[in-house]
């Protein structure tokens, strides 16, 4: 079970992420948590990435590239992963299928850009978990702590609204581009390509994601 989750930030990716972590019993791999690890450890890497970050950029093929690589090749992905937030390019795209590494499922959250312009003001995560909450839509069971963990929740330093919007930017221009091409490789029979709706609430778009994958 190979799945990636497409979409621009704050479409959802995350949050779902988490529910088919339980249902399925793959690990998430978040490129973006991966980075802001590598930044609290400050690392050499970490302090370049952080620098790219803050301005809403994104963060060289290559380094990405590298870290996924490591990462799959770790014992608890044997039985599948999900990859949330990569491939953001069509190079990363290119680099994976050379790599030889294939998906089963493409799932693509559709998402306006106003509705996440929305949602970010509100998003808090739980950094050592990568648990995501959102103070209205999918807020902690008590507020400003994360459910599990009791621990402090932190307000991302990229989702202030002028960041979301060079983020959403960049989606566009530099990973819109996926929806074709993983549509073409469904087309060629190398996986299976599926459109969400992701303005529709939380727990509505878990059921579709748990029937389709089944
Ligand atoms: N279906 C939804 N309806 C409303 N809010 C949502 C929905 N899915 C996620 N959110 C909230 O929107 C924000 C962004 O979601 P997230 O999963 O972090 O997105 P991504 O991983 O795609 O960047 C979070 O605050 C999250 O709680």
């Amino acid at each position: 079970m190979r799945i990636i989750l497409l979409g621009a930030p704050g479409a959802g990716k995350g949050t779902q992420a988490q529910y088919l972590m339980g249902k399925f019993g793959i690990p998430q791999i978040s490129t973006g948590d991966m980075l802001r690890s590598a930044i609290k450890a400050g690392t050499e890497m970490g302090l370049a990435a952080k620098k790219v970050m803050d301005e809403g950029k994104l963060v060289s093929d290559d380094i990405i590239i590298g870290l996924v690589k490591e990462r799959i090749a770790q014992d608890d992905c044997k039985d599948g992963f999900l990859l949330d937030g990569f491939p953001r390019t069509i190079p990363q795209a290119d680099a994976m299928k050379d790599a030889g590494v294939s998906v089963d499922h493409v799932i693509e959250f559709d998402v306006p850009d106003d509705v996440i312009v929305d949602r970010m003001g509100g998003r808090r995560v739980h950094p050592a978990s990568g648990r995501v909450y959102h103070v209205v839509y999918n807020p902690p069971k008590e507020e400003g702590k994360d459910d599990v963990t009791g621990e402090e929740l932190i307000i991302r330093d990229d989702d202030k609204e002028e960041t979301v919007r060079a983020r959403l930017g960049i989606y566009h221009e530099q990973t819109q581009p996926l929806v074709d091409y993983y549509s073409a490789e469904a087309e060629a029979g190398n996986c299976a390509y599926h459109k969400l709706d992701g303005t529709q609430p939380v727990e509505t778009v878990s059921a579709q994601l748990g029937e389709l994958l089944g």
